[in-house]
């Protein structure tokens, strides 16, 4: 079974496909026919598992498949890591027709996708997401970079996939805690776009929970047709493409703040939507009851409900440091209701509320 949707970007578009067993079809990576050379870029945990069975299906191309590994972890998110694929690169011989194929989670995708934009001035990548974060959000949309200790992907650039492939066994392998991180993202999807689609995860959490293939496959696909619609309107976050940032001023506070993989990525979002719905509903956007709903659909996905307790001048000073800040001002991502969201400046009166109701501050 098999679904692809296309990401319309002129003649930047490429195709996602999600389905089962993908990563064994030549077919669906043919933008390495071109490639002088092909990099696997992988982490310690992933490449034991399907670093081997992807190397066979790309070594049918005829070209030298290398496997770059880097370490495992959020903390590795940084210039220093970045480093060890150029070294590889250079030293391999790499050349402007290398492909690098990103196999692993969103660590390694935006990484992987920075080296792609800048080795050499751009070459070309595939994504081959396989978390279920990396499925619904992090492979699709260009978005690469690396952490700074200041600030969550504070470098990074814009570049394109020419392919994302998605294989939903790859789940399989998946720890509880990293599914409910990416569930935080498929619940974002819902509430700042599609009310039906939010419905639709409160009624199937276990399913999700228990990660049974045709809810996952659902939830990867409705997820990558909102994506893809947002980013294929507005690429580079001049408007709209903000609101799937939202929960991501909070939550990217609280990585940061936490020491970058203390809270996982989709944790921090998960808790930071609470924060987000606590202000939307502070200005009188959305009600209690839709607050509360949304709290417990978070928490029913296993992720955490109350932040860690930096207090409010913490808080700021680590939200400032945030990429939709314009001349000092931190922008939010707010709910206009639930299916909708705005982004817009917040009096910092109102935003200490939400950090003292939630337990921040
Ligand atoms: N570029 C974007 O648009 C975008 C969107 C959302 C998140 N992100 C970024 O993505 C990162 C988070 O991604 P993530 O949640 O995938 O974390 P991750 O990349 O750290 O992966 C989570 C863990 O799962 C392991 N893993 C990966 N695939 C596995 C599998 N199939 N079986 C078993 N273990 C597996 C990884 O080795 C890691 O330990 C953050 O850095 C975040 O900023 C980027
Ligand atoms: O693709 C986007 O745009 C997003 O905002 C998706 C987010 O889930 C993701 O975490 C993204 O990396 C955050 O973007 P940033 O610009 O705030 O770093
Ligand atoms: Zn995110």
């Amino acid at each position: 079974m098999m679904k692809t949707l296309e990401v319309d970007l002129g003649n930047r578009s490429y195709p996602i496909h999600i389905g089962t067993d993908l990563i064994d079809q030549p077919s669906l990576f043919s933008a390495c026919e071109k490639a002088s050379s092909i990099y696997i870029v992988t982490n310690t945990t992933v490449a034991p598992l399907y670093a081997g069975r992807l190397t066979k299906t790309l070594e049918a191309f005829g070209k030298p498949v290398r496997t770059i590994t880097l370490p495992d972890g959020e903390s590795y998110k940084d210039w220093k890591n970045l480093q060890l694929i150029f070294d590889d690169l250079l030293k391999f011989g790499a050349d402007r027709q290398t492909m690098l194929v990103a196999l692993g989670g969103g660590v390694i995708g935006d990484m992987t996708g920075f080296a792609a934009a800048s080795f050499m001035r751009g070459i070309r990548f595939i994504q081959v997401p396989t978390t279920l974060l990396a499925q619904v959000d992090s492979s699709v949309g260009g978005k690469t970079g690396i952490n700074h200790p200041l600030g969550k992907n504070m470098i990074g650039a814009f570049h394109q996939p020419v392919a994302v492939i998605a294989d939903l066994n790859t789940l399989k392998t998946l720890p509880p805690r990293e599914l409910s991180a990416g569930l935080a993202e498929v619940v974002k999807h819902g509430a700042i776009a599609d009310a039906k689609f939010l419905d639709w995860i409160e009624v199937n959490a276990a399913r999700l929970l228990a990660c049974d293939t045709d809810a996952m496959g659902h939830a990867v696909l409705r997820s990558c047709e909102i994506k893809s619609a947002v980013v294929s309107a507005d690429e580079r976050e001049g408007g709209i493409r903000a609101t799937l940032n939202f929960g991501h001023t909070f939550g990217h506070a609280i990585e940061a703040g936490m020491g970058y993989g203390e809270w996982l990525h989709g944790e921090a979002v998960g808790c930071g939507m609470v924060m987000g719905a606590d202000l939307s509903c502070r200005l009188n956007l959305i009600t209690e009851a839709e607050l509360e709903r949304l709290t417990t659909i978070i928490k029913s996905m296993n992720l955490p409900i109350v932040p860690p307790k930096f207090g409010a001048e913490r808080y700021m000073e680590l939200m400032q440091v945030d990429k939709k800040t314009e001349g000092g001002q931190i922008r939010y991502v707010i709910l206009e209701k639930i299916g909708k969201a705005q982004i817009k400046s917040v009096p910092d009166t109102q935003v200490i509320e939400t950090l003292t109701a939630t337990g921040a501050a």
